[in-house]
């Protein structure tokens, strides 16, 4: 069967504010190479048959730019990974019938080699009815991760008993301590498993739509879900094939501490000086940072705009971008 790869770029990357900006989101970035992140995305993908980008209008002119090979699918409203992922599979399913979609998002950070896990991924997909994720190996209790309760071993592959997405901290600690995997948020299906297993969920209303030819009243219909809540929590059956590559979200500021080499003891994206400092995250466009007798930071200075708060709290960028998000400034 023939495979599709479908990469995700609708996202805005709040929490790496000032870096990421709602005209600038993450994927556009170059975090871990000289490359942006979907560029190496696309990189990574060159074992499939067709490629296409799903993105909204905003982002369509630029993503066409970074992956001139692909077939950028503008999707009629940005409504999250469901319906990214519903319409992307319906389009997919419309231009290559049975065909095996491989859908990531294009803001990863891969070490290694990611091919052999995909091919493996879509041969799942192809020889078994189930939805197959990508799983990987926990090392803390991260609770913005989906989980993956695994089931029977089979050849190459083993059924998820239960997917549970972004649980607490509490739940999150009992989940790596059962021996649960992250789910990569990487997956493979064909178009009928998909479309099965979103029946009496809510992308349902999407999929009638899409079959009716009607994108923009599906969209309408159809409230903002990722395809974890929506699908992959409820699906009969899901499939894990585990990750053979090193694999970070490069979600917060303070991942770049895993992927970056240390400079002086602190993780530098940019220019810096360090003295008497260790442990900060510092990333910059054009500016020089120093940094005197302070530890354990993240301080990211792009274009007019410097945001500085202790690492372990880098979540709370969020909290930065919603008030800004008010004034229009993010
Ligand atoms: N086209 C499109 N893409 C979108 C949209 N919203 C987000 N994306 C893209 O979809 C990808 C994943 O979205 P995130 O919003 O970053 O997901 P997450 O919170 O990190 O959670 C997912 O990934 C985790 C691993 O990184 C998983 O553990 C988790 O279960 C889930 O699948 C990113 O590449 C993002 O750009 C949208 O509305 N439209």
């Amino acid at each position: 069967m023939e495979t599709a790869a479908v990469l995700l770029a609708g996202g805005t990357g709040t929490r790496l504010y000032p870096a990421s900006r709602s005209d600038r989101p993450k994927q556009f970035l170059a975090l871990d190479g000289d490359d942006s992140l979907l560029r190496r995305t696309a990189d990574r993908v060159a074992f499939a048959d067709h490629v296409y980008v799903v993105t909204r209008d905003a982002y369509a002119t630029e993503a066409r730019d970074i992956v001139p090979e692909a077939t950028v699918l503008v999707e009629p409203g940005g409504k999250d990974t469901g319906p990214a992922l519903a319409y992307a599979t319906h389009r997919v399913r419309e231009k290559h019938g049975d065909c095996v979609v491989f859908a990531t998002p294009s803001d990863h950070h891969v070490d290694g080699d990611f091919a052999s896990t995909a091919e493996r991924a879509c041969e799942v997909a192809a020889e078994t009815d189930a939805l197959v994720t990508v799983g990987v190996e926990p090392d803390r209790p991260a609770t913005g991760y989906g989980y993956l309760e695994l089931g029977a071993e089979r050849d190459g592959y083993a059924e998820v008993a239960s997917f549970r997405e972004k649980p607490d901290a509490e739940r999150a600690r009992d989940l790596v301590d059962a021996g649960c995997l992250w789910n990569a948020g990487i997956f493979a299906w064909t178009p009928d498993a998909f479309v099965a297993e979103s029946t009496g969920t809510p992308l349902e209303p999407l999929v009638d739509a899409l079959d009716r030819g009607d994108e923009e009243a599906g969209f309408r219909a159809v409230e903002s879900v990722s395809v974890d809540y929506a699908v992959m929590e409820r699906a009969d059956r899901v499939a894990c094939v585990p990750a053979e590559f090193g694999w970070d979200d490069l979600g917060t500021w303070d991942a770049l501490e895993r992927v970056l080499d240390a400079e002086d003891g602190n993780a530098v994206l940019g220019d810096a000086l360090g003295i008497d400092a260790a442990g900060n995250v510092v990333a910059s466009d054009d500016k020089h940072v120093s940094l005197v007798g302070v530890e354990d930071l993240v301080v990211a200075a792009y274009d007019d705009r410097v945001l500085v708060l202790p690492k372990e709290d880098a979540d709370r960028v969020r909290e930065v971008v919603a008030e800004l998000r008010g004034e229009d400034a993010f």
